[in-house]
């Protein structure tokens, strides 16, 4: 495997995988890595220790086709328009996306590594050649909760969610904070003098959100100071898109698609920057106590980490606050609930531009290099 082509490495996604591929000595193992664009062809490609090639243009199936390897941020769209062009062409390469288009392809598999390696293994042995990213919430869930599913001790899961800006694209980002900011400036002065009424700030702040003044272009309604319960597509039987993706990529990422879990829940945006967090009821299929619990998360993969139930370490350590730019995934609050010995509890943070985007797909090409 010589020559990994890489599109949409300068978006967002992009950007946090090519920052953790340096950061890893990854392009050490790339003999040649070649750089595409939609936009701007015949520019200087990044230098990542090969010199400075010109930018080649991303839709050149011709250019394509020469590849082993194709790693791909650039959304679905693009995956739309060119991914059935090259294999109609005969290009017989590996694939790997971070789009949602191929995910539930019967071809493809869905990569998570420290979750489903058997699963990858099994499909790299049978000659799948299509690797996709996970939905950044079920990713996140899995790395926090995963061994509980792989060990079938699970009948159940509803998934209730908080998802931050950095879901919905870099310019969703731009857009929260300057709401933030609109909301600040609307009291600025007030909040400066101690002795002014609260109430007064209060009704400020309510009648900015409401106002045309607040910038709203992208997600069209308020997020900060607000939430918005409703993320992605409507279908049909009331769930969100994203709920949806809930049940159908877990299961999958699983391989269990045969003997399905439910999963399902409500998914709300708030005004996170590039943190979800997810308020997990768990209906174990026997009464498994607390400590095993927390030893079967502790071990399961290395970046898991078990935050015990107090009051302190949690308002500390499980937060998108605590946890943005890191890899670590905290999951807390574990306690039986009301409802019986079965009924777990679980809260859980993970940054979802990098175990939630970026780094499974940086992994799997990992794992292709080293065959
Ligand atoms: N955002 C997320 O949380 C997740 C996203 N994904 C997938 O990844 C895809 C890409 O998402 P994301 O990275 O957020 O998208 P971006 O909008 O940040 O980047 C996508 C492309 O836009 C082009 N672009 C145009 N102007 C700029 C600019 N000023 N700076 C950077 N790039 C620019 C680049 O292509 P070019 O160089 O060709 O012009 C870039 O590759 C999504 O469509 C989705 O399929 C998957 C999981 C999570
Ligand atoms: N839908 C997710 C982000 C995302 O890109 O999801 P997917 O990769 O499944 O399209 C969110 O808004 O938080």
């Amino acid at each position: 495997m010589k020559r990994i082509g890489f599109i949409g490495w300068r978006g967002m996604v992009g950007s946090v995988l090519m920052e953790r591929m340096r950061a890893e000595g990854d392009f050490a193992h790339i003999a040649e890595p070649v750089f595409f664009t939609t936009s701007q062809q015949g520019q200087p490609a990044p230098d990542v220790g090969h010199g400075c090639q010109p930018l080649l243009d991303a839709h050149d199936l011709d250019a394509l086709a020469q590849l082993d390897v194709i790693l791909t941020c650039q959304g679905g769209d693009y995956t739309s328009a060119v991914f059935a062009p090259l294999r109609q062409r005969g290009w017989r390469g590996y694939w790997i996306d971070a789009a949602s288009t191929l995910r539930l392809a019967p071809d493809s598999t869905i990569i998570l590594d420290p979750v489903n390696r058997e699963v990858i293994d099994r499909a790299l042995d049978a000659g799948k050649r299509e690797f996709i990213g996970g939905n950044c919430t079920v990713s996140l869930m899995l790395m926090a909760i995963g061994e509980l599913l792989r060990r079938d001790l699970v009948e159940w899961i509803s998934s209730m969610t908080y998802q931050a800006a950095s879901g919905a694209g870099a310019r969703h980002m731009r857009e929260l904070l300057a709401q933030m900011g609109a909301l600040h400036a609307s009291v600025a002065a007030s909040l400066a003098d101690a002795d002014s009424s609260i109430l007064d700030l209060d009704r400020t702040v309510t009648a900015t959100l409401r106002s045309a003044a607040l910038p709203r272009d992208r997600f069209t309604v308020p997020l900060a100071g607000s939430l918005i319960p409703w993320i992605d597509k409507q279908l049909d039987n009331g769930q969100s898109r994203e709920e949806w993706k809930g049940g159908v990529e877990t299961n999958k990422i699983l391989g269990r698609e045969s003997q399905p879990i439910p999963v399902d829940g409500l998914c709300v945006r708030i005004g996170a920057m590039r943190c979800h967090s997810q308020g997990l009821t768990i209906k174990l299929k026997q009464d498994i106590p607390l400590d095993d619990i927390t030893a079967l998360l502790t071990g399961s993969n290395d970046w898991v980490r078990v935050i015990p139930n107090e009051r302190e370490q949690t308002i500390t350590d499980l937060s998108p606050a605590a946890v943005s730019g890191t890899l670590t995934v905290p999951v807390g609050r574990l306690r039986k609930l009301a409802m019986g010995p079965q009924y777990l509890a679980a809260f859980t943070v993970g940054d979802q531009l990098l175990w939630g985007a970026a780094e499974p797909l940086r992994r799997m090409l990992r794992l292709l290099l080293a065959r």
